[in-house]
C-alpha cells in the first residue's frame, strides 16, 4: 500500500465519507467529516471521549443515518442499504457474545440468520475458527473463555460473514495491558493476512500509533488530520493534535525573516512571522551535565525512571517547565534533581511551528 506525501490514500477506495454531519438536538456531533479508506487499509478514528468517533462508526455500519453528506462503499451510496445488507461487520467493545451459545454457535449465528445451509455453516465456521486459532475450543461457552479468546470469537463471528469492511469499536478496552498489546499485534497481523479493510475506534493514542496505516484525529465532531502514524506524530497539523498524540512541549517564540531561533541558538525555517508557538517532543531534547554560559540552561525539578527511559521535568528560561525523556544509558543518565543542565534540540526539523492563539 502506498500513501501520498500528504498522507492521502493511493489506490482504490472501498469507503468514502463525504461531508458527513450528524446533529442530535442542539449538538453537532459530526461536522462535515470527509474521509477515504482504501482496499486493505487499517484506519483508526482517534480522539477523546465524546468527539464523535462511535457516531461516525455507527453511520458507516448503518445504525445511525447522517443528517448531511454521503457514505459510499465500493462507490455505492449506503443510505438505501438496510443495516443487515451492508457489507460491513462490527466487533463491539463488549464483544456481545451470546452466553447460551457455544463458540461455534456464536460464530455461525449470522450465517443461520442469512439462511445458509447446515453444511455451508459448518464449513465456514470451521474455517473462521481456524483463522483465529480457536478450532480446539469450538464446543466451549463464552463464560469459559479468557478475554482474549472471547475477542477472537467476536472477530471470527464477523469474519465468517466476509464483510468488505471490518469496524471495531474499542475492541481492546476489556483486556489487561499486556494482553491488549499482544492482541493488537495479533489482530493487525490477521487483518493484513486476510487483506481486509478495517476501521478501528480508539481514544488510546499508543494503540492508534501501533495498529494503523493511517490515523484520523478527531475533535468535537471534526477531523483535524488524516495521516500516517509517523506523520501525525512528527508533523501534527496543529497544537491539539500535537498534544493528543504524544507528549509535547510548546515554546512561545518569535519568527523573523523566515525563521525562528530556538533557545539553543539553532534555527527552524518559518512561513509565519511574529509570535509563534514551536512544538518540541520530550525525546527531541538532549540534556547535558555541563551548562555553558549563554547557552540554553535549566535545572532538573523532578526525575522519574520509567523502564528504559527517565522522564525529567526541567525548569528553563525560554520554555517554562519542559518535559524531557532520555534513555537511561548515555549522556543524560543519572542526572539528579536540582542539577544544572544544558538543553539542546536534537533535530530542529521535527519542531512544527504553529500560530499563536490558533
Ligand atoms: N443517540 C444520541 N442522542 C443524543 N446524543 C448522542 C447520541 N449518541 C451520541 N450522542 C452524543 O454525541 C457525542 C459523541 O458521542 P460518541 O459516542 O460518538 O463519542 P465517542 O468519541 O465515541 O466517545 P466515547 O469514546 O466516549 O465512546 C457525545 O456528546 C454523545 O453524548
Amino acid at each position: 500500500m502506498a500513501f501520498g506525501k500528504d498522507g492521502g490514500r493511493v489506490g482504490r477506495a472501498v469507503l468514502e465519507i463525504e461531508n458527513v454531519s450528524k446533529i442530535f438536538g442542539a449538538l453537532t456531533v459530526l461536522d462535515r467529516c470527509s474521509l477515504s479508506v482504501s482496499e486493505g487499509e487499517i484506519l483508526t478514528l482517534l480522539g477523546p471521549s465524546g468527539c464523535g468517533k462511535t457516531t461516525l462508526l455507527r453511520c458507516i455500519a448503518g445504525f445511525a443515518a447522517p443528517d448531511k453528506g454521503r457514505i459510499l462503499i465500493d462507490e455505492r451510496d449506503t443510505v438505501p442499504m438496510p443495516v443487515n445488507r451492508r457489507p460491513v461487520g462490527v466487533v463491539f467493545q463488549s464483544y456481545a457474545l451470546f452466553p447460551h451459545l457455544t463458540v461455534a454457535g456464536n460464530v455461525g449465528y449470522g450465517l443461520r440468520m442469512r439462511g445458509t445451509d447446515r453444511a455451508g455453516i459448518d464449513r465456514r465456521v470451521a474455517a473462521a475458527l481456524q483463522i483465529v486459532s480457536l478450532d480446539s475450543l469450538a464446543g466451549r461457552y463464552p463464560a469459559h473463555l479468557s478475554g482474549g479468546q472471547q475477542q477472537r470469537v467476536a472477530v471470527a463471528r464477523v469474519l465468517v460473514l466476509e464483510p468488505r469492511i471490518l469496524l471495531l469499536d474499542e475492541p481492546f478496552s476489556a483486556l489487561d495491558a499486556k494482553l491488549r498489546t499482544s492482541m493488537q499485534m495479533e489482530l493487525r497481523e490477521l487483518i493484513k493476512r486476510l487483506g481486509m479493510t478495517a476501521i478501528f475506534v480508539t481514544h488510546d493514542q499508543e494503540e492508534a500509533l501501533t495498529l494503523s496505516d493511517r490515523i484520523a484525529v478527531m475533535r468535537r465532531g471534526r477531523i483535524e488530520q488524516v495521516d500516517t502514524p509517523q506523520e501525525v506524530y512528527d508533523h501534527p497539523a496543529n497544537e491539539y493534535v500535537a498534544d493528543f498524540v504524544g507528549a509535547s512541549n510548546i515554546l512561545d517564540l518569535e519568527a523573523r525573516d523566515g525563521r525562528v531561533v530556538l533557545p539553543d541558538g539553532q534555527c527552524v525555517p518559518s512561513k509565519r512571522e511574529g509570535a509563534v508557538r514551536v512544538m518540541v517532543r520530550p525525546h527531541n531534547i538532549a540534556l547535558g551535565a555541563t551548562p555553558e554560559a549563554g547557552g540554553w540552561q535549566g535545572t532538573i525539578r523532578h526525575s522519574r525512571h520509567v523502564g528504559s527511559v527517565t522522564e525529567y521535568a526541567v525548569a528553563s528560561f525560554g520554555g517554562g517547565e519542559l518535559r524531557v525523556v532520555s534513555m537511561r544509558i548515555g549522556a543524560a543518565a543519572g542526572l539528579s534533581e536540582g542539577s544544572a543542565v544544558s538543553l539542546r534540540v536534537i533535530d530542529p526539523a521535527f519542531c512544527p511551528i504553529y500560530g499563536a492563539g490558533e
